[in-house]
């Protein structure tokens, strides 16, 4: 079932520049798509537009059938829970006034009438924020400490402990491992992928590395100056007919 449906949309800047030129895919239940183009494609305009930080006045998006951004009060916080967001800085997502503890409890903590199915039983809060980070590779010791004692890969870790931490249907990154090591990248993108095959959350993984995507995603879209100008499963990425833009980036990524 189609969980996201983004038809036609478009955005402009200043009136006249187009950042965004009629682009339409969809996200179904589980799925993972990975949406790749170089600097100044679109892709973070495209976040911010499924985030509601940005309108937009041609096409559409819906969510689980309805108009995002939601207009009603109530649907706009059940569309907060159900579509989480990693971004490429996580420091600017953790408070640095805050144990670990306390800033991955933030979420469940905001909606406070959900219990997440690991957390059946009873748990206080620490042992809750304490699973959360063993979810995602974490020693538990880490709880106590704040986001300037952590690596990069290991903040990383704990703002996608965050966003499971809800349960979300839909998890959008945008360029998550961008600011990592190669080996830590990889890393990330593996337990992106163990907990995509142990929850039916749907990817929306966005990168200007076709490799990254590569490794995550099922389906592939490329960004290219605000259209989308190829499209296709990764066990096609190699076809023949892909676009010569698509080749291009292979072939780039393949050189680095
Ligand atoms: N608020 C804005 N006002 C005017 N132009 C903007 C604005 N935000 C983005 N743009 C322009 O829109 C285009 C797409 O920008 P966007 O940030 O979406 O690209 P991107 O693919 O995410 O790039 P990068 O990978 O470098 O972050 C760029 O040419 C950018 O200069």
């Amino acid at each position: 079932m189609s969980l996201l449906v983004v038809d036609k949309l478009s955005k402009q800047y200043n009136k006249s520049f187009q950042a965004l030129d009629h682009i339409s895919f969809q996200v179904c239940e589980g799925e993972s798509i990975g949406i790749v183009g170089e600097s100044g494609s679109g892709k973070s305009t495209l976040a911010k537009l499924l985030l509601g930080l940005e309108i937009y006045k041609e096409g559409r998006i819906t969510f689980n059938g309805e108009e995002i951004p939601p207009k009603k009060r109530s649907l706009f916080r059940q569309y907060r829970k159900d579509v989480q967001m990693i971004f490429q800085d996580s420091t600017s997502t953790l408070n640095p006034k805050l144990p670990i503890w306390k800033s991955l409890l933030e979420p469940l903590n905001n909606f406070k009438d959900f219990t997440p199915s690991f957390l059946k039983g009873s748990f206080s809060q620490k042992e809750t924020a304490e699973r959360l980070l063993e979810m995602v590779g974490l020693d538990k010791e880490m709880a106590d400490r704040y986001p300037w004692e952590l690596s990069g890969g290991q903040k990383q870790r704990v703002s996608i402990a965050r966003a499971l931490s809800i349960e979300p249907s839909l998890l959008v990154c945008d360029e998550p491992t961008a600011s990592l090591d190669v080996t830590i990248q990889v890393q990330i993108l593996h337990l992106l992928k163990d907990i995509q095959k142990t929850t039916n959350m749907a990817i929306l993984f966005i990168s200007h590395d076709i490799r990254a995507v590569a490794h995550l995603c099922d389906n592939v879209l490329v960004l290219k100056n605000g259209s989308i100008v190829d499209q296709f499963r990764l066990g096609d990425l190699y076809d023949i007919h892909r676009h010569p833009y698509t080749k291009a980036l292979v072939q780039a990524a393949t050189l680095e």
